[in-house]
């Protein structure tokens, strides 16, 4: 193990996937840098060991039909590579060091670090001091939810090792959808309990009725517009789960295993961000500025702890902003953001990008919309995955692409492709116009937007 020094040209609190690009670029350049985890089962951040990697990967081999006790092994040799990987990554570099503590600030410039291993607490000093300390579950106030054995976090569900028979997910946000797929896909019974009447509200309905119908006819049951009242600990196999539907009826559901997927929140939790001066919203986000500086100068926040979105692209984005301002190149801040698509990994899944027809609308745009069934891609078909809808929306003043929702397989790829042309401010036909190669997914954009009229 690395000595650790008592003052450091950059700190940076948290693992996050900005947080670790700044340190090794920091320290590639020079800079002393310490980057302080809370957890060494945490080196690398949520994404690699909690998050999109591990779930992304059960969601692909629950897709090629492996049993699920396998895949969560696998799973967790998978994370604990990258985990290494992450920790050299940093580590390894003569500049910079990991160390393995709770940080809570002192002051300003301090730091006070409860080390892992010796229990021993240290303070550190630092000129620039970044904080990327990510976010974590919101666990609603439901009675019987702190007394149940058998409720779960994303994080700990995915570490049960034996498949539950039935699982009841409260929340109908990306962790609902792309927990309730996998959960689905390989063999346990889902319901789903979303407080929201509409489903996916921020969509346009005619996509959002073609991800509810698969969903639906996957076997997956959804209650919308539900109120959980009670969550009753039984004392055999199963919990009682009691809701309100809609209409106001009570209802009840045993099941073996129960998923919070409400949101998550900013994790400052024992940071002490006050001793520093540093504010936070409302909401308990740290409040940045357009170069994600706090209103302690030398203080910036990065990632999900500063209340953009919630995605790792982000995070790494916002390194970006960083690196621009502390190496004076070309200035780049959130004000240069735009276009920021999602990808939300259903089967098949579910990615958009720009302006919803609605959203152009309500702006005034004059536009063309068009749709297409995933089942006329003679892909689509070869893959069995017939199931699914692509829709654009195009200025029909300017022929620019205003928006893009693909609801079809590979669509995580796609919407990367429509994000350049948008990008690039490209006509709508050069999309429709493009020699793809064949049998692609990309040659649905053929014909999507040769349906633009
Ligand atoms: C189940 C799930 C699936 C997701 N899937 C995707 C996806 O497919 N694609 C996508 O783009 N995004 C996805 N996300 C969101 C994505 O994981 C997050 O947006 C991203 O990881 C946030 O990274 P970050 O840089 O904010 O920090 P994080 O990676 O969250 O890192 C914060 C680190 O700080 C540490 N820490 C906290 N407090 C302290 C302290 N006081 N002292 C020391 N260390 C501390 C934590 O232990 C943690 O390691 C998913 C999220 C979840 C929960
Ligand atoms: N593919 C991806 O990029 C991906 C995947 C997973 C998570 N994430 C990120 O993680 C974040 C958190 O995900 P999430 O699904 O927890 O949050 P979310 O904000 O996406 O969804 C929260 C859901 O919980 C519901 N809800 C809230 N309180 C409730 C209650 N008491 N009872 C029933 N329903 C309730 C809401 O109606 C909503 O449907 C997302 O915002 C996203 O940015 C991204």
């Amino acid at each position: 193990m690395k000595s650790i020094h008592s003052s450091y040209d950059a700190l940076i609190i948290g693992f996050g996937k900005g947080g670790k690009t700044l340190a090794a670029y920091l320290a590639n350049q020079g800079w002393t840098v310490a980057l302080v985890e809370q957890s060494p089962l945490m080196y690398g951040g949520t994404c690699i060991n909690i998050a999109c990697i591990p779930t992304k990967f059960l969601i692909h081999n629950g897709e090629l039909g492996k049993p699920y006790p396998e895949s969560i092994q696998e799973k967790d040799q998978l994370t604990a590579a990258l985990r290494q990987r992450n920790f050299n990554m940093v580590d390894q570099s003569p500049n910079a060091t990991v160390i393995t503590g709770k940080a809570s600030f002192v002051s300003p410039h301090q730091v006070s670090v409860r080390l892992i291993d010796t229990d021993e607490e240290i303070v550190i000093e630092a000129e620039r001091i970044f904080i990327n300390t990510g976010a974590k579950p919101i666990i609603p106030v439901i009675p019987g939810i702190e007394q149940s054995q058998r409720v779960f976090t994303s994080t700990t569900l995915i570490d049960q090792q034996q498949l539950p028979s039935e699982l009841v997910i409260i929340g109908g946000g990306y962790i609902a959808l792309e927990f309730a797929t996998m959960y689905a896909q390989y063999g346990a019974t889902v319901t789903i309990l979303d407080r929201s009447a509409h489903f996916l509200p921020n969509e346009d309905r005619d996509m959002a009725d073609a991800v509810l119908a698969t969903l639906v006819a996957k076997g997956i049951r959804i209650e919308l517009g539900v109120s959980v009242d009670e969550i009753i600990p039984g004392e055999g196999q199963q919990d009682t789960v009691l809701f309100r539907s809609q209409e106001g009826n009570q209802q009840s559901i045993q099941t073996s295993a129960i998923l919070v997927a409400t949101g998550r929140h900013p994790y400052t939790e024992g940071l002490n961000v006050a001793a520093a001066g540093v504010e936070l919203d409302v909401k308990g986000y740290i409040r940045v500025n357009e170069r994600l500086q706090t209103n302690v100068p030398h203080i910036w926040a990065i990632g999900d702890v500063n209340g953009g979105p919630q995605f790792t692209y982000i995070s790494l984005d916002d390194y970006r902003i960083i690196r621009s301002q502390l190496f004076n190149s070309k200035p780049y801040t959130l004000l240069d953001r735009n276009l920021v698509a999602f990808s939300l990994f259903t089967s098949p899944p579910f990615s958009h990008v720009g302006l919803r027809e609605e959203e152009a609308l309500a702006k005034g745009y004059r536009i063309n919309v068009a749709t297409l069934p995933a089942a006329s891609i003679t892909r689509a078909q070869l893959l069995k995955e017939p199931a699914g809808l692509l829709k654009c929306i195009v200025d029909a003043d300017t022929d620019q692409i205003l928006g893009c929702t693909l609801f079809c397989a590979d669509s995580h790829e796609l919407i990367n492709l429509v994000q350049l042309a948008m990008r690039a401010r490209f006509d709508y036909t050069v999309l429709r116009d493009t020699i793809y190669t064949h049998p692609t997914m990309s040659e649905g954009l053929n014909d999507l937007f040769a349906r633009v009229s």
